[in-house]
């Protein structure tokens, strides 16, 4: 039997149980192979009788002698069974679920039981002990002896696997898994072929497939399960780091892009005319920016930064080395807001340097828009500044040489493509504000090279964080009119979920009424929200920037990216119900100039997860802790989201947080493979492929394997 056979071919699985299994995942005698154990039950500890000592934990096999039922009161019933074996006689008693135990338990039923024994006198005795019906073997059924067959059940270590009720409904228990499981190996004698090469498995000490398969089901021992494990963490991560050693590859190699060749005026400018000295940490990536822009290869980097630690404008020090060298940028943010924003201060920058600099969104007046398309297209434009609007059919480039990508949380892979494919291999930046912690990073984004700034600019104070209940917010207020009286300006920020929208919105309208009228109707405030039209929103945040509105009301629209350095105070209102990477962001909008600055967050009877999360956040402002954090809390999948975690759906042993040791070795091991034989043509390289095509093909363009 093939191991692609359909899982209806075992015995044992009817067209109901199939149904059952497929709802799971489970349609192939494969399929269930990689149904791995979620933890084991050791019950490898097995004696006779005779030998049991008081107190031990064990598993005694034997043959049910005498069954009694005693007293038939309910709560005072009792139900005794006498199991012997060549050495001795062991008394079971059963307390509660008497009536369903001395219904399914019988005189000369073969039984394996678990628990602890205690004497009384000298008679061995186990209470409530576990006990597993040992069923004469398919082969060779002796008469009272254990097969082989029983062994998968009793005196080992025992696999328990996830079941869900629909399959404990239908009989599916985690003992009929392993009897599945275990005729998959036994009676078919189930195939598993290698999926790694003879000299990985020996440089890197693994087991090989089909003995780590049957040690992970039943191991027999803790040292062989964890090995089998280890082998099987490790081939997952291979595979995973393989996809992107050959997606970096074929980018290096099949694509040629422009060399940027020399800095000029424009970059030379640029550096003189900064009101500020770059960090190092910019500096080192502005470095590693322009050594890929010069090897002609495509650039793919990842520019990873915490909140506030200056992304902007080393992405801007790569777009002036492309004007320097007559190519256009451009640059995608993710929100209208942020796209205005960086619009003006790039523009503040780079128009004294003689660049032309356009901003391009969808909520542009037609004709503005043809003007700026035409300017593309001719190439008088030199930089464009929008949204997503930037990669629509009609937007062509005379010659875009590099795509800056803000925020690449909430761009999907398809329009990454789609931009890169407005111009034959630009060089791509991707920038993240909501860093991921370096465990994560090599699994999400391995085929990317990546720079992290984990330096923030000279002068900038750490946050002070505060938790505060709702009946402290009249000291909020008054720190936060002490602050505008210093000349300082801050944020008031509501929650709005997608579940409670018009609710959320409603409450933080009226909110904003309250305050105005109320608390500060001396202070100027601004109210801005997702439904307000562009141009409004557009207006108060203007006025916010220029000074004219002392607090800014709003939602999460303020979330991301917007950078008033005046802005000191951020209050987040309802905290408990924001995730850990939203209060990050939202904090990160203070603290950005060299004014001490502090967040409140408000919150009334968090649950202990949010309280875990409003801890972290007072506990650190590193950013990338609190990524790390975050993805403990609630699983890397959750963090990632799906559109990032990609290559990671379907991994079913290994975990990101948990065992990066392993990625890292598995990544060298791909990296090396393809490096030596980036085709997989080489004869020991065969599995390899055939697996790669098998499994991954679908996952990735491949068109150069075959
Ligand atoms: N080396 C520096 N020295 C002083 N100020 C700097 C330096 N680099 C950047 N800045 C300023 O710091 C602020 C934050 O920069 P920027 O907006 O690029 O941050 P960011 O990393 O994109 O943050 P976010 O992810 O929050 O958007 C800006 O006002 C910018 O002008």
């Amino acid at each position: 039997m093939s191991a692609t056979a359909s899982i209806i071919y075992l015995k044992g699985v009817g067209s109901k149980k199939a149904s059952i299994l497929k709802e799971i995942g489970i349609s192939t005698v494969d399929d269930l192979l990689n149904y791995f154990p979620r933890r084991y039950l050791d019950r490898s500890a097995m004696k006779c009788i005779r030998d049991l000592a008081d107190g031990e934990t064990v598993t005694v096999v034997g043959t049910v002698l005498k069954t009694q039922l005693e007293g038939t009161h309910p709560g005072r019933a009792r139900f005794k069974v006498w199991l012997g074996d060549a050495t001795g006689q062991l008394e079971l008693t059963w307390f509660r679920g008497v009536r369903f135990f001395s219904r399914s338990i019988v005189s000369g039923d073969a039984l394996a039981v678990h628990g602890k024994v205690s004497y009384f006198g000298r008679q061995a005795q186990m209470q409530h002990p576990d006990y597993d019906r040992l069923t004469a073997s398919p082969h060779e059924p002796g008469e009272g002896e254990i097969s082989d067959f029983d062994l998968y059940h009793t005196g080992r270590i025992i696999s328990i696997y996830p079941t869900t009720d629909a399959m404990k409904q239908a009989g599916l228990t985690s003992k009929q898994l392993r009897t599945l499981v275990a005729r998959a190996f036994d009676e078919y004698r189930v195939r598993s072929e290698e999926n790694l090469s003879q000299a990985i498995l020996s440089d890197y000490h693994l087991l090989p497939l089909r003995e780590a398969y049957h040690e992970i089901h039943f191991p027999s021992s803790h040292e062989a399960l964890e090995l089998a494990r280890y082998r099987m963490k490790w081939s997952e991560l291979f595979y995973v780091q393989l996809m992107f050693a050959l997606r970096q590859s074929e980018l290096r190699t099949s694509k040629r892009a422009v060399i940027f060749t020399h800095s000029g005026v424009v970059t030379e400018q640029l550096y003189r005319t900064l009101p500020y000295e770059l960090t190092d940490a910019q500096k080192q990536a502005v470095r590693e920016i322009y050594r890929d822009l010069k090897t002609g290869s495509p650039m793919n980097r990842l520019l990873q930064g915490d909140v506030g630690s200056g992304k902007t404008i080393v992405a801007m020090f790569a777009m002036a080395l492309a004007a320097d060298n007559g190519l256009q940028s451009a640059f995608m943010a993710p929100t209208e807001i942020l796209a205005v924003q960086h619009y003006l201060s790039m523009k503040r920058l780079f128009q004294p340097l003689g660049l032309r600099v356009g901003l391009l969104t969808g909520k542009q007046r037609k004709k503005e828009r043809q003007a700026l398309l035409e300017a593309l297209g001719s190439g008088e434009l030199h930089i464009a500044v929008g949204t997503h609007a930037l990669i629509e059919g009609e937007v062509s480039y005379a010659g875009l040489g590099l795509v800056v990508i803000d925020e690449q949380h909430r761009f999907g892979v398809l329009q990454r493509k789609a931009l890169r494919e407005k111009a034959v291999n630009p060089h791509v930046l991707l920038m993240t504000a909501t860093p991921i912690p370096r465990t994560l990073s090599m699994g999400v984004f391995g085929d990317l090279d990546v720079s992290v700034i984990r330096q923030m600019p000279a002068g900038r104070r750490p946050v002070r964080t505060s938790l505060c209940y709702e009946k402290e917010l009249a000291k909020v207020y008054d720190f936060l009119r002490s602050e505008v009286a210093e000349g300082r300006q801050g944020y008031i920020v509501y929650p709005l979920v997608e579940e409670s929208e018009k609710m959320d919105l409603k409450a933080a309208v009226e909110s904003f009424e309250e305050l105005s009228s109320s608390v500060f109707p001396d202070l100027r405030l601004g109210l801005i929200h997702g439904q307000l039209t562009p141009d409004r929103k557009e207006m108060v945040m203007d006025e916010f920037r220029r000074g004219e509105v002392d607090l800014l009301v709003g939602t999460t629209v303020i979330e991301v990216g917007v950078d008033v350095p005046n802005a000191t105070v951020m209050v987040i209102e309802h905290a408990e119900r924001f995730g850990l990477a939203q209060l990050h962001q939202l904090r990160g909008r203070v603290g950005r100039g060299e004014h001490g600055s502090t967040c409140f967050l408000i919150c009334s009877m968090p649950t202990a997860e949010a309280r875990e999360r409003l801890e972290a956040m007072v506990s650190t402002n590193d950013g990338f802790i609190i990524s790390e954090i975050d993805a403990r809390i609630r699983g890397v999948g959750n963090v990632l989201g799906k559109e990032q975690s990609g290559p990671l759906n379907g991994l079913r042993i290994a975990d990101l947080t948990r065992d990066f040791d392993i990625m890292q070795s598995a990544r060298i091991a791909a990296f090396r493979v393809i490096a030596e034989d980036a085709q997989l043509r080489a004869a020991e390289h065969g599995v390899i492929k055939a697996h790669y095509l098998r499994y991954y093909q679908d996952r990735v363009t491949l068109a150069d394997i075959g």
